[in-house]
């Protein structure tokens, strides 16, 4: 049939709809013909639904709802499109967020915090923060007492329940660095598998070297009676190295914490999950490089100098910890950080995107992080301080403020801008994708936007590659 005639003459719309999803499209302009696949029926319906405005390659395609909205901030009139002229530019995409405004998102913490939603249960809480009680107590004169009318409409949550961390299993992991051992730590706050990964091979040698072995207390304790020595052992409650000839179960007591002068405290990393950084390599960011040179630095043998001038200074295996917290993109989970890449090509900074998509700039809570710390023994009073890798000024004050005892900052200086700086004092050309010597860098335009950022908005304490 006639495809015009068969309009003129009143065609069905099912009829129509079948003549133009038929494998063979009954026209003489063949040579017109899309070159993608036939339109899908069941597509049409759906386009159809939406209604009028909606063609096939646009349906549920609104990144950009507020561009077919021509009253909307940031859109376009499309009536005026004349082509492209010199006059007439075409407009810039504008990003319209479609979640709550801050104000609002915030709004609902606060109520939340005060208890006045439903969902007052601090265990399902999704961050780690612990949720601050701002009813004051009778005894406290600074802050305002609520009315009784204010306690009825929202009353006074729960104290929180003490933060209890849990190492569930430990196992030696061989790495290019040299051993380590891998802890898993469940927790009472959040759902999420915290790790530890504990670097002190001298655990394997006969004759310790004077520093106090780094072992989970939770790992290393009876749990019940029932537990036979195969259950402990299989957990990773044992002493030594792990074989068919040796087998021997660890006893919660033989571990004292105490350390001497003599030998320097241990390195430790907080270091937070980046999928894209450590598991795909990606050169956005340097949280790969990061993990793995937190590893080989805490791995570095530990020179002590000499008791007396004339013997030779002796050398004790590294030992130290890199605690890895689930805290995917700064806390806001991989979808967001993925969005907020996005917003980063269209030219908006690290911590921008973040605010953008309603986000903290920093959503991360350190109060796991010491807990796992103090189970191993770190950075307590009684047991050794740590030295802390990091830039962040943040993270040293969250840890400080949960006690920790830190008793330097050790700065991690990108391995790029540390080869830049290298080439600089020896007069050479940079040489773009140089590596190191045992191990990868990342580099490149987006990486470095994306230190400059922590470092000027962030308050990274960390020497930007041109003062180098
Ligand atoms: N939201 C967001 N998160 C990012 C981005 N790039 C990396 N991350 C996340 O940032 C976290 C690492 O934080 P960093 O700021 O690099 O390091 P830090 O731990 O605060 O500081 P240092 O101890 O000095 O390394 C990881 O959870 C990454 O997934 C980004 O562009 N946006």
């Amino acid at each position: 049939m006639d495809l015009h005639k068969g309009i003129e003459e009143g065609i069905s719309d099912l009829a129509l709809l079948d003549m133009l999803t038929a494998p063979d499209l009954p026209t003489p302009k063949r040579a017109m013909r899309r070159r993608d696949s036939d339109l899908d029926p069941l597509l049409l319906a759906a386009a159809a639904a939406y209604g009028p405005h909606v063609t096939r390659n646009h349906y549920a395609h609104d990144f950009f709802p507020a561009l077919s909205d021509p009253r909307s901030e940031g859109a376009y009139d499309w009536t005026r499109w004349r082509g492209e002229t010199k006059q007439e530019r075409k407009p810039r995409l504008k990003y319209v967020s479609r979640q709550a405004p801050r104000s609002q998102k915030l709004k609902e913490e606060r109520e939340k915090e005060n208890g006045q939603t439903k969902d007052a249960d601090v265990l399902r809480r999704s961050d780690n923060l612990p949720p601050k009680v701002l009813v004051a107590t009778p005894s406290s004169s600074a802050a305002p007492l609520r009315s009784s009318t204010d306690a009825a409409a929202s009353p006074v949550p729960a104290p929180p329940q003490d933060l209890e961390v849990k190492c569930m299993a430990r196992t030696r992991v061989p790495t290019p660095h040299g051993p380590v051992f891998l802890h898993i730590y469940h927790n009472n706050r959040d759902n999420k598998e915290h790790l530890a990964i504990v670097v002190d091979p001298a655990q394997y040698l006969d004759d310790s070297p004077g520093a106090p072995a780094i072992r989970s207390h939770s790992l290393d304790a009876v749990w019940s009676e029932a537990e036979t020595e195969m259950d402990r052992i299989t957990r990773g409650a044992y002493v030594g190295r792990l074989s068919p000839s040796s087998q021997i179960p660890s006893t919660p007591s033989e571990y004292p914490d105490t350390t001497t002068d003599a030998i320097p405290s241990p390195l430790v990393r907080i270091h937070s999950e980046c999928f894209t950084g450590e598991t795909i390599g990606s050169m956005r960011c340097d949280c790969g490089e990061q993990l793995d040179e937190a590893i080989r630095q805490i791995s570095q043998p530990i020179m002590l100098p000499s008791s007396a001038p004339s013997s030779e200074p002796v050398s004790i295996p590294g030992r130290g910890a890199v605690v890895y917290l689930r805290q995917e993109g700064r806390g806001i989970g991989l979808l967001s950080k993925i969005r907020a890449y996005n917003l980063q090509d269209l030219g908006h900074d690290t911590v921008t995107a973040n605010l953008m998509l309603g986000h903290k700039a920093d959503e991360r809570g350190y109060e796991i992080a010491a807990a796992i710390l103090r189970d191993l023994g770190l950075g307590t009073e009684a047991g050794e301080g740590v030295r802390l890798l990091t830039n962040n000024p943040d993270k040293v004050q969250a840890l400080e403020g949960e006690g920790m005892r830190i008793v330097e900052r050790v700065p991690m200086v990108p391995r790029s801008w540390r080869r830049r700086q290298h080439a600089h004092a020896q007069g050479k050309e940079e040489a773009a994708g140089l590596t190191m010597i045992g191990g990868g860098e990342v580099y490149g335009e987006d990486l470095d936007k994306y230190l400059r950022t922590k470092v000027l908005k962030m308050g990274h304490m960390l020497p930007l590659a041109e003062d180098l």
